[in-house]
């Protein structure tokens, strides 16, 4: 289940603004992929670039073997039925019941019949942990709630691709630990490609399994989260690990003699990250979050339970 994005020399600008240029990767099919940058690096025009709603100037973007970047709108509305998308606060509508939010998809895209539309939604809300609350409007409850509930929306179209544009936005690190379960727990279940843009340094640690860090309009670095968090990359390594000292400013991008010495101050010990020093890995590779107990695990999360217990074998010793 989920398919493959392969994104190819991917280009865009808006006038004369380069937001990034000659992007490449790929999303394995099934996997979660996140995509770290600095405010404004263009990571949610990536992801509108991904489902067509905005056209780059140079590259494709090929899923399922059709270019997204060169679909007619009707063949383009085909290829979007594959994507869930989790916007930023939910974007759910003020004025319906949540369950009416959530049905909304089906009842515009489908003619299935309401006793069904009720079957998925129920299924949809218990999945994401909002039995019960099917009756409530969106300002009746709290952020965590409202993203779950565009998550159980994201969710009922059976989507072979989810995006999340920053799930964790507005949220407290408590409700963040909940989401970040939840979304691999989803993966687990339903084997979707997950693509997540996010600043929360430890749900990139923790959630995926490859990161993606944009940059100078360019992609840094993309591919396994073992290899990003060993990296000695001093963007990656700055970002990863929260610091001031790096190539990347509070608002511009620094001068290279700035950079150099404080890179330079960071290799002599005097400004120790998080994980206290060089590279993003800092005292290790971070545990992986597994799916919860009671979730059945693919044999792709098996393998990478297996492979944590080697790794972690403290951390994780029921796995
Ligand atoms: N439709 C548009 N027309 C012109 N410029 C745009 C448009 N959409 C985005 N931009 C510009 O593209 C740049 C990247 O914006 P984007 O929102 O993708 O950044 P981001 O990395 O998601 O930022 P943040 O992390 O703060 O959400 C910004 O300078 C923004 O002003």
């Amino acid at each position: 289940m989920g398919v493959e994005i392969r994104v190819e020399g991917l280009t865009k600008s808006f006038g004369r603004q380069v937001i990034w240029q000659d992007v490449s990767l790929t999303l394995p099919a099934g996997e979660i992929s996140v995509m770290l940058g600095p405010s404004g690096t263009g990571k949610s025009v990536f992801l509108k670039t991904l489902v067509g709603l905005l056209k780059p100037d140079r590259g494709s973007v090929l899923i399922a073997g059709r270019d997204v970047t060169r679909l007619r709108e009707r063949d383009l509305y085909e290829v979007r039925k594959l994507f869930g998308v989790l916007f930023q606060d939910g974007a759910l509508f003020g004025s319906m019941s949540l369950y009416d939010n959530i049905a909304f998809p089906l009842r515009e895209h489908t003619r299935k019949p309401e006793s069904e539309i009720k079957r998925i939604v129920l299924e949809k809300m218990e999945l994401v942990g909002l039995l019960g609350a099917e009756e409530k409007l969106p300002g009746e409850i709290s952020g965590g709630m409202r993203k779950r509930a565009g998550l159980a929306r994201a969710l009922v179209l059976d989507p072979e691709i989810i995006l999340f544009d920053e799930p964790d936005s507005g949220l407290d690190p408590v409700r963040v630990a909940y989401l970040n379960q939840l979304i691999v727990d989803l993966n687990a279940q339903i084997d979707a490609t997950f693509l997540i843009v996010t600043h929360d340094i430890a749900s990139a640690r923790q959630v995926p399994d490859n990161i993606g860090l944009l940059f100078r309009r360019e992609l840094v670095m993309f591919g396994p989260r073992e290899k990003l968090l060993a990296s000695d990359e001093p963007v990656v390594g700055q970002f990863l690990n929260g610091r001031m000292q790096g190539p990347i400013g509070m608002a511009e991008e620094k001068d290279a003699a700035q950079v150099e010495q404080e890179l330079a101050e960071l290799d002599a010990g005097n400004h120790r990250g998080p994980k206290g020093g060089k590279g993003a890995s800092g005292a290790g590779v971070t545990p992986r979050l597994l799916p919860s107990d009671g979730i059945a695990r693919s044999p792709r999360w098996q393998a990478i339970a297996q492979r944590e217990a080697r790794s972690h074998p403290h951390e994780v010793a029921d796995a």
